[in-house]
């Protein structure tokens, strides 16, 4: 006589409406009444055949009852758990996979929510990658983007942070913070991919415009380019016509490629997106500075027949200019170039919504405001040998909370959830 049920495991009655059960021919349903009193998960259903214990008679009166009611417990359980499935399921579908596989700690500063997704115009069920994300916001007529200007990664993440819904790696950052040199040229294609691809890969959900200058050379060279961009998960960038020895566009005397160059820049990068995958080239003109407007949209429409999908008039000086470029290059969406102190209008999103720009990048938003802050304080140091708090009121910022800007706790949750303990500790408050 083998008894393989572990008795221990049962309590009083539940051990008799067991033992009943198997008598009554109902080991099958056995396992599922003693589940119902939450112990059953030690019992096995083979286990169950080889029972043979004696019955005690009197207490198959209320044994149906006892049965059903636990059936109806079980039953009970089976469908809470069924429906806690779904709802979890259902929560978990308002954050949409839109993460590029192959990121260790995607999107770690925060999750879209279904009404972030919305109020980007865009399908919260979506798995759209950033450049088709981009394209969606270009497509929507409701939609304006405005980009901040970013050029590290401590820069990207703040933005990241506060939400925005693309960002716009500056050349003139980037040259700056990773050269320390003037945005005159001095950027190669390898140091603008490698802090493009940093940034892109922050947050691969949000979409990273980035500048790509003049491609870098001729055709080979600016198809090279654009592969590298796209490999990097940049979403869309902008080619200019100014010769290899560029400058910023707000610097007097650029000299520029011809119409003819210029058209096969654009010809190459859109050659290149077509074997590579896609990436939204915006076409960039400096021609008004030197040629005028005739000759800058002549440029700009050339460059949408190659295959451009939006146009960037650079160093626009009149809003009248603004407008009529706009107009004139509908239904091409355009870009406006807010650089403060250069020279064009300090145009802000609303007044470039009035008239007609699609997308306005702010190159210089962080590195305008770093500026400053970083310069008095050196001068504090030396000055009075100590720092004194950026922000009125004294504010200071420790380093666990700087970090966090940049995925600490993503990082603590990723280790303990992989079972390490080396910063066990921090979890502490
Ligand atoms: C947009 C730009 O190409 C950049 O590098 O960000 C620059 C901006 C700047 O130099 O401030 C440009 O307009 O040429």
């Amino acid at each position: 006589m083998g008894n393989y049920v572990p008795e221990f495991a049962l309590e009083e009655s539940q051990r008799l409406f067991f033992r009943i059960g198997c008598l009554a021919g109902l080991q099958r349903l056995a396992p599922l009444i003693v589940w119902g009193s939450n112990t059953g998960e030690h019992l096995h259903p083979a286990a169950l055949t080889d029972v043979l214990i004696p019955v005690n008679i009197t207490a198959l009166e209320s044994f149906k009852n006892r049965v059903w009611i636990s059936l109806a417990l079980a039953a009970a359980q089976f469908f809470l758990r069924f429906v806690a499935t779904i709802f979890r399921a259902f929560m978990k579908s308002l954050l949409p996979s839109v993460v590029t596989p192959g990121s260790i700690f995607p999107a770690t500063t925060r999750q879209y929510t279904k009404k972030h997704i919305q109020t980007m115009g865009l399908n919260p069920n979506s798995t759209m990658t950033a450049v088709q994300k981009l394209r969606a916001m270009l497509a929507d007529p409701d939609k304006f983007i405005a980009c901040p200007g970013v050029y590290d990664g401590f820069t990207a993440r703040i933005a990241l942070q506060e939400g925005v819904d693309c960002l716009y790696m500056t050349g003139a950052g980037t040259t700056m913070s990773r050269l320390g040199m003037a945005d005159m040229g001095v950027a190669t294609l390898n140091d603008m991919k490698a802090n493009a691809e940093m940034i892109a890969n922050l947050d691969p959900s949000v979409p990273l415009i980035a500048d790509a200058d003049t491609g870098y050379g001729g055709p080979i060279i600016v198809g090279r380019t654009v592969a590298q961009y796209i490999r990097a998960g940049v979403a869309g960038l902008h080619l200019e016509d100014q010769i290899v020895n560029k400058r910023c566009g707000h610097l007097k005397g650029k000299q520029l490629v011809d119409i003819v160059e210029y058209a096969s820049r654009i010809k190459a990068a859109a050659m290149s997106r077509e074997k590579h995958g896609d990436i939204v080239i915006i076409a960039r003109t400096d021609a008004l500075q030197g040629f005028g407007y005739d000759e800058a949209i002549k440029r700009l429409r050339a460059a949408i027949a190659e295959g451009a999908d939006a146009c960037f008039l650079e160093g626009v000086t009149t809003r009248e200019d603004a407008e009529r470029a706009c107009k004139e290059l509908a239904p091409t969406p355009c870009l406006f170039n807010n650089v403060p102190g250069g020279v064009s209008p300090d145009f802000g999103v609303e007044e470039c919504k009035e008239i007609g720009y699609k997308l306005a990048i702010f190159p210089c938003l962080a590195f305008e405001m770093v500026y400053p802050a970083v310069r008095k304080a050196v001068q504090q140091l030396k000055t009075i040998g100590n720092v004194k708090a950026a922000e009125e009121g004294g504010r200071r910022y420790g380093p666990k909370e700087l970090f966090q800007v940049c995925g600490l706790d993503d990082f603590l949750d990723f280790d303990q959830a992989a079972g390490g303990t080396t910063y066990a500790k921090m979890h502490e408050k």
